[in-house]
């Protein structure tokens, strides 16, 4: 794919549904009694591996024109699968499905692609262990394809090192199959979409501060799921009409979840004029419009708790870091090193690439921002993220950049690139 100095982007768009929150809906629906309606399920291949994964356990899932039909079977319903579950590239698919698996009454076997089978796992086998349970890295070395064979559970507190919601809720979905209560605490507050939902469903759950709690054994029910757009896709829109002259962007329905939002407070800081209308909840997830007009941006500080509010948005953040006036500092943001691929050293090397100037450190970089940025072929390293966030940096680059392996986007946004040159006016 190649882009160039773009024209203002103008008018109004609605981006696909959130990936998480569609994993999720698949999962708790499936786990479910009676049937699960979720509308806005994103078609990306992450969420596409969820629904196999479940249909190979069992589970009668159909779509109609507007929605996914999940006809959940029950807390204790899957059926051990034939074959070793595949979760493609799907890091969320991988840990949830872990949790829900470690308590079943059957063994199965997980792997992915290559890009899955790299990234660590031990961060769930080491819970899941301290709760009883069996899973096993099959070569040794903490990474998939894992081995979990089914065992009753028992409740815990747990004290989870990293502020992820993979590993959070891989423990609460175990704790749905415990024999007591379980409970996780993170350094900072990971996004709470399992909790909300879980609730929704019907579950026992609490959360104070940065620990939620869930009781075992509850009965979930069959819910109406409206899925909101997902933030992190609109990401590249709202980096996109901020960098671009002119532009004037409306991206409807977009999930502003306060766990996912750290990318409005990260543009707020650095001047970006962005305004959140219509601001309503949905299914228990804030949802609201947002309108972004081209703006001159300065640097600013990325660090601590946002972190996990903006994570998967941190490569796009740098690219308007790297435009932006000033000094833009990322840090504690070490986990983006265990994506799809290392994004902390793509950003560093594609960003160095168009003349930008950005000094790496341990947990994240300094971009000194404002210097002229010029194209270049850059890969995607097959990271749906990085394809994403160096399209945008292309719109708003001198010349020509070409993304090369670009159809990765499929994985959270097949219809990006048509999306972006619709509102080229
Ligand atoms: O729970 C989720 O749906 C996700 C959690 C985040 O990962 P971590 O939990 O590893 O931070 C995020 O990067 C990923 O895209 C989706
Ligand atoms: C990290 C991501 O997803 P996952 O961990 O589910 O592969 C992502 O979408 O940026």
């Amino acid at each position: 794919m190649k882009f160039t100095k773009s024209i203002p982007l103008k008018g109004e768009l609605r981006v696909p549904g959130d990936k998480s929150i569609s994993h999720r809906g698949v999962m708790l629906g499936s786990l479910a009694q009676g049937t699960t309606a979720v509308t806005n399920f994103l078609e990306g291949a992450d969420c596409l591996s969820t629904i196999n994964c479940f249909r190979s356990m069992g589970i009668d899932i159909s779509r109609t024109e507007k929605e996914i039909l999940i006809h959940g079977k029950g807390l204790h319903g899957l059926s051990a699968p034939s074959s070793c579950l595949d979760v493609g590239n799907s890091g969320t698919t991988m840990r949830l499905l872990s949790g829900i698996l470690a308590g079943q009454r059957f063994s199965s076997e997980l792997t992915g692609d290559a890009s899955i089978r790299k990234r660590p796992m031990t961060r769930v086998i080491a819970p899941l262990s301290l709760m009883g349970g069996c899973v096993e890295s099959l070569s040794g070395n903490g990474l998939a394809p894992l081995r979990i064979t089914g065992r009753p559970l028992k409740g815990m507190h747990y004290q989870s090192p990293v502020s992820s919601a993979q590993v959070k809720s891989c423990v609460l979905l175990a704790g749905l199959y415990a024999d007591g209560q379980t409970s996780v605490t993170e350094p900072f507050l990971s996004r709470n979409h399992s909790e909300l939902m879980l609730r929704s469903f019907g579950a026992k759950i609490s959360s104070k501060g940065t620990t939620a709690t869930v009781e075992p054994e509850p009965i979930l029910i069959g819910q109406k799921v409206e899925v909101p757009g997902d933030i992190s896709s609109a990401a590249y829109f709202i980096a996109a009409a901020l960098l671009i002259p002119g532009s004037e962007l409306l991206i409807q329905n977009v999930g502003i979840n306060p766990t996912r939002d750290g990318i409005l407070k990260v543009c707020a800081s650095m001047g970006a004029k962005i305004e959140i209308l219509n601001s309503h909840t949905c299914c228990g997830e804030e949802v609201a419009d947002l309108l972004v007009r081209h703006s001159s941006l300065k640097g600013t500080v990325i660090e601590g708790a946002l972190i996990p509010t903006l994570i998967d948005e941190l490569p796009v953040l740098s690219v308007l870091a790297a435009f932006a006036e000033g000094t833009t500092i990322i840090r504690d943001a070490q986990e983006l090193k265990v994506k799809e691929s290392n994004r902390l050293d793509i950003m560093v090397h594609h960003l160095t690439a168009m003349g930008a100037d950005v000094e790496p450190t341990e947990d994240g970089m300094i971009i000194t921002g404002g210097k002229p940025l010029h194209g270049g072929v850059l890969d995607s390293y097959l990271d749906h993220r990085i394809a994403m966030a160096f399209a945008v940096a292309g719109m708003a680059a001198e010349g020509e950049t070409e993304i090369t392996r670009a159809d990765c986007v499929d994985i959270s946004y097949p219809d990006f690139y048509k999306d972006l040159e619709k509102l080229k006016k």
